[in-house]
């Protein structure tokens, strides 16, 4: 399967979203990355299901909503309720991961699980599995902008291997830090879907600049 973009909102201009969002998608394309930010979890806030909400209206991209959160479970409903096409909650923010995961799927959504940088694989060991998608952060969770994380690099090698025998099916994700240097080394360790945030919205056409990372990315 040829890699995807998935543009993330975090560095879009919130005051005028629905543009921005509709603009990527006119562009080709396909995955939505949408980042909701506790204030706990990670020392940021941004969005919440109203804001999912009124964009499912204007688009019809496949939502993957990363949920930097504590508590998930308190609120897999509200989100999948707003227009969530994935869910994606962090290994680090439950202590019942199997329930969690089982939760987001019997809602009829797909289940994503995210591993912070310093986060080894084995906590997918027995979950895997159940698994619809791993994102593995290539930044501390929190900001946009960031700088990629190297040392993430084998951790992608090692995981893609491990989903070929247990789970072909599974997708990798990688977020953060992700420009036309970084990409092509995320994509050769073995991405499936990659998040850019600023690489995207902060370039004056969005939709140029996805061709361009597309491109690095080969
Ligand atoms: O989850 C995130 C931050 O916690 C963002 O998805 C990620 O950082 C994307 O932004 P950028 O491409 O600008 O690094
Ligand atoms: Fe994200």
């Amino acid at each position: 399967m040829p890699i995807k973009i998935a543009p993330s909102i975090l560095s879009a201009d919130f005051t005028k979203l629905g543009e921005e969002v509709k603009r990527v998608e006119a562009g080709g394309a396909e995955i939505l990355h949408i980042d909701v930010m506790d204030g706990h979890f990670v020392p940021n806030m941004t969005i919440g299901p109203p804001v999912i909400k009124a964009l499912r209206k204007v688009s019809s991209m496949k939502f993957d909503v990363h949920l930097m959160i504590e508590r998930p479970e308190l609120y897999l409903e509200e989100f999948v309720n707003a227009g969530a096409d994935i869910i994606t909650v962090h290994a680090e923010a439950s202590i019942h991961l199997h329930r969690l995961i089982q939760q987001i799927k019997s809602m009829g959504v797909k289940a994503g699980l995210a591993l912070n940088p310093a986060t080894p694989i084995e906590v997918l060991t027995y979950v895997l599995q159940d698994l619809d998608m791993v994102l593995l952060m290539s930044v501390n969770p929190g900001f946009g902008g960031q700088q990629f994380i190297q040392g993430v690099l084998p951790k992608i090698v090692a995981l893609s291997t491990i989903i070929a025998q247990v789970n072909p099916g599974c997708l990798i994700e990688v977020d953060g830090g992700i420009n036309t240097d970084t990409i092509s080394l995320v994509s050769r360790a073995g991405a499936d879907i990659i998040v850019a945030g600023a690489a995207v919205f902060t370039k004056p056409d969005p939709v140029l600049a996805i061709k361009e990372l597309l491109a690095a990315a080969e």
